[in-house]
């Protein structure tokens, strides 16, 4: 990229295709700052920040999550790949293409870009990095671990599959086209041939959670909107109280940072349709229609905890029942085809960003092991994951944690 000016996928494509790098700028349909800057376009997001885009930014529509193992331990290589992953990942999320592109390179040489999403925008595609206990472990850096990313206990009813767990990296790649979010994942992975290899992914639809609170709260598999009680992405206090990771919490190049939990959870999706709406909305403890506690009417009414059944979703995920506990959820939809015996093998890919994950996710599923929901979902897949702080105009992801 170095030296060229920047130019849009859709300029690309516009312009006519293989060789029009230079030049183009009059075609670009993507908005630009007098700086060259694409910031000013609502259709991309910052990638330079204190904090990485994708936690608290607006959700998007689609989801490509995938975790990555390493395939070897030297921490000089890992550097040298989380460098060329930052200027990929700056670049696709501003709509340009990866290095000198898909088109127009070198005939004999494999193009620096894929090129699937050619003539698409950047689709407010978010790129966030997190790294798993196990890449410590892996670079001899077990000392700078922080003591919040803590290894999940089992939990009653987890049926959790290696093979949709854990990873060295992970990359939750956010957008509201599909094929830039997946386009974004492959080209990383493709980078990162010979230093790390995809160990499982994800890719999800219609986003489960809301950081928007204004906005219309989507709603789950289940039918229920979902998102009501979130961490709003816009407060600031309750961000800094229960998501940001703080240097006095004890790994200082965490600062700035979050802790992630993913979670495969599978519903049984066939039982659940054939229950009752009476017994749906008691599950939940809150109405399907508007999302209102019982005894309220409108769907952000303060809940009356006591009028929901003792074992209602909502009144044991509360923070009154779990010590003030909080977490910003981004969960999505999944569905993977079916299992084989005619069922769908669909249901939430949770995600919770938190400070401490022991505080938040490990004390709040431990008080859902009394949940009515167990009767219909299942935890098949999970993952912990460091997510270091934002990455400053010519630095790069996770530059605090090796400097
Ligand atoms: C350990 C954390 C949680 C898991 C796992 C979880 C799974 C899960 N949740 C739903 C659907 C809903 N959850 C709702 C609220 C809610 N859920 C959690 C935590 C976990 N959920 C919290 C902290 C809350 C907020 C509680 C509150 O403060 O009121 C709701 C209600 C609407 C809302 O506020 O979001 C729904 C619906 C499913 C389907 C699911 C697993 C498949
Ligand atoms: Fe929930």
């Amino acid at each position: 990229m170095a030296g060229r000016p920047p130019v849009s996928r859709r300029a690309l494509l516009g312009a006519g295709g293989a060789g029009v790098l230079a030049g183009a700028a009059g075609l670009f349909q993507v908005a630009r700052t007098s700086s060259g800057e694409t910031e000013a376009d609502p259709g991309v997001i910052p990638f330079h920040g204190a904090h990485q885009a994708g936690i608290t930014t607006p959700v998007q529509d689609r989801l490509h999550f995938a975790a990555f193992d390493l395939t070897g331990d030297d921490p000089e290589r890992v550097v040298a790949l989380l460098r060329e992953w930052t200027a990929a990942a700056a670049a696709m999320t501003r709509g340009l293409p990866v290095g000198g592109g898909a088109v127009g390179g070198a005939p004999l040489a494999p193009p620096d870009d894929t090129g699937e999403a050619l003539g698409l925008p950047a689709s407010r595609l978010t790129l966030t990095l997190g790294f798993g206990p196990s890449f410590f472990t892996r670079l001899g850096l077990a000392d700078r671990r922080p003591a919040a990313l803590v290894d999940l206990p089992h939990f009653p009813g987890d049926k959790l599959d290696p093979a949709r767990s854990g990873g060295d990296l992970c990359i939750q790649a956010c957008a509201d086209d599909p094929q830039v979010a997946v386009h974004a994942v492959h080209n990383l992975a493709r980078i990162g041939f010979g230093t790390v290899s995809v160990r499982w992914s994800q890719l999800g639809f219609g986003k489960t959670s809301s950081t928007t609170p204004d906005s219309q709260t989507p709603r789950n598999m289940m039918g229920f909107k979902d998102g009501t009680n979130n961490i709003p992405g816009t407060d600031e206090a309750l961000l800094g109280r229960h998501v940001w990771a703080a240097a006095e919490d004890g790994a200082p190049w965490m600062a700035g940072g979050s802790y992630l939990v993913a979670r495969r959870i599978r519903m049984h999706i066939e039982t659940w349709d054939r229950t009752s709406l009476a017994e749906q909305e008691e599950v939940f403890g809150r109405s399907k229609g508007e999302g209102a506690s019982p005894g309220r009417s409108r769907e952000h009414d303060p809940v009356i905890l006591e009028r929901m059944a003792p074992d209602a979703h909502v009144r044991l995920a509360h923070p009154d029942a779990n010590a003030g506990a909080r977490m910003l959820r981004r969960g999505y939809s999944f569905t993977d085809g079916t299992d084989g015996l005619g069922r769908l093998d669909a249901g939430l890919f949770f995600l919770a960003y938190q400070r401490d994950i022991d505080a938040s996710f490990v004390r709040v599923q431990a008080n859902l092991r009394g949940d009515r929901l167990n009767e219909y979902i299942q935890h098949v897949g999970s993952g912990v994951y460091a997510v270091p702080p934002g990455v400053r105009e010519g630095g790069f992801w996770g530059e605090t944690l090796f400097s």
